[in-house]
């Protein structure tokens, strides 16, 4: 099949997330780990590649982005869509603006737009400022986030070092009035050269009107409800058809492990809450940089493989910045990653094969490890968190990977709950 809509997302559990809502169309999606290797002869209408690159050097990230968008292109992709978080999660350096104007060039594109909101999981954007629930972004606990603070709530600020061109704003007057109103809007902003355009949206029926606005853009950047809303517009418009007949999900059966590389304050709730009746055990960064994951791997090799349990660095605020204090931003996130990733293997040797990870850095690092090159969709357990299926090494595995702040207070027993239904 020819790819309709080519995506890049800039994380893991971003690139879940967005694989959900895109499959929530009924289309079928093809999620990929990574630039595929091979040829794309066996494409999907719905393609998503999934990068670890919310966090690395710019230069790296373009460059990445680029090879995953050339990779679109021949599968023959003729809309892009750049996912990145809902939170808008980024450095002064980018990585969004640097990664959408070089998408911009390679599609030749004259305008895009960035949409986060996410009314569903409580995101929405403002005269151009974004909300987390009731708070300011700048004011919600993603002022604390290990990697990428947010300590600035307006959209048009934030993207303004990371691009070149023009930064401007649609403002919910425009969108409220509906699609003419807004691409009128649009056309406005074009003809005095702004390329960037932020635009505000509060609710279902925006992105709704946002995306028909936008259907025909070659480039379009944000959280996973735009993209979802495209798919949408596309199959009203007959620019793709729904594939007769269901998929079945083969569902692995097999021991199940949490881990948790997430200090969001939701997955905080979370391990609180799954630790009260589980088998848990905390990594501490600091142990981790003297002796390794030796002593976890062991405190793993204990615990029945059916059993629950959950192995988790998640912390506090304070003890995260103690951490990094020691042991410096960027190892300290190393080091749990490494450790996690190699407990994950671990794991799968024990015989586990359905697992829960919080955390998108986290899960990239798993996924990576893990060698899984290719991920099928499977049921949401919560707002933009899928289980995903995968074979590796001849073996059915499931994940779950969750985005630090999605779902609720239950959230890994929910998952596996989900899973023995399915
Ligand atoms: N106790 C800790 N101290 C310092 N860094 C930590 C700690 N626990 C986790 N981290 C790091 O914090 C980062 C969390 O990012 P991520 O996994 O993307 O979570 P989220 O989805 O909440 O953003 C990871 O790089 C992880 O390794
Ligand atoms: O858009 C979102 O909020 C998520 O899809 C996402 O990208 C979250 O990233 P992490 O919180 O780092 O997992």
């Amino acid at each position: 099949m020819v790819t309709l809509l080519g995506c890049i997302a800039d994380d893991f559990t971003g690139a879940t997330d967005l694989a959900a809502l895109l499959a929530r169309s009924g289309l079928p999606v093809s999620l990929r780990i990574g630039v595929p290797q091979d040829d794309p002869d066996d494409a999907a209408a719905l393609e998503v590649i999934a990068l670890k690159i919310r966090t690395v050097p710019a230069a790296d990230a373009v460059q990445q982005a680029r090879d995953a968008a050339h990779w679109l292109k021949r599968a023959g992709a003729t809309r892009f869509f750049w996912k990145y978080c809902s939170t808008f999660d980024s450095t002064a350096a980018g990585n969004i603006g640097p990664v959408a104007e070089m998408l911009m060039h390679e599609v030749g594109a004259d305008q895009t737009i960035y949409c986060p909101a996410f009314p569903e999981n409580g995101r929405s954007v403002f005269m151009g400022h974004l909300f987390v629930g009731e708070q300011l972004l700048a004011e919600s606990p993603m002022k604390d986030h290990p990697l990428t603070p947010m300590r600035d709530s307006s959209l048009v600020r934030l993207l303004e070092p990371q691009v070149r061109g023009k930064v401007g704003l649609a403002k919910r007057h425009a969108v409220a009035q509906g699609q003419a109103a807004l691409s009128e809007r649009l056309q406005e902003l074009v003809t005095g050269e702004v390329s960037h355009v932020i635009v505000d949206a509060v609710s279902e029926t925006d992105l709704n009107i946002i995306a028909e606005a936008a259907a025909d853009m070659p480039l379009v950047t944000g959280g996973s409800v735009i993209a979802g809303q495209l798919a949408q517009v596309y199959l009203q418009r007959g620019l793709i058809a729904k594939p007769e007949g269901r998929v079945s999900l083969n569902v692995p059966a097999g021991g199940q492990l949490v881990l948790s590389g997430s200090c969001s304050a939701m997955t905080r709730r979370q391990v609180t809450s799954y630790s009260a009746t589980s088998a848990s055990l905390k990594l501490d960064p600091l142990r981790l940089a003297d002796e390794g994951e030796v002593a976890a791997g062991e405190w793993l090799e204990r615990q029945p493989s059916e059993g629950a349990k959950v192995i988790y660095a998640t912390a506090e605020p304070d003890e995260v910045r103690s951490a990094q204090q020691k042991l410096g931003t960027e190892r300290a996130g190393q080091l749990v990653e490494q450790a996690m990733a190699h407990l994950a293997r671990r794991a799968f040797d024990l015989g586990v094969r359905r697992f829960v990870v919080a955390g998108g850095e986290t899960a990239g690092a798993i996924t990576q490890a893990l060698g899984i090159t290719r991920l099928e969709i499977g049921p949401e357990i919560a707002p933009g968190v899928p289980w995903v299926f995968a074979d590796m090494e001849g073996e059915r595995v499931a994940l779950a990977l969750k985005s630090g702040n999605f779902g609720s207070e239950t959230f890994f027993d929910d998952a596996f709950k989900l899973l023995e239904a399915a």
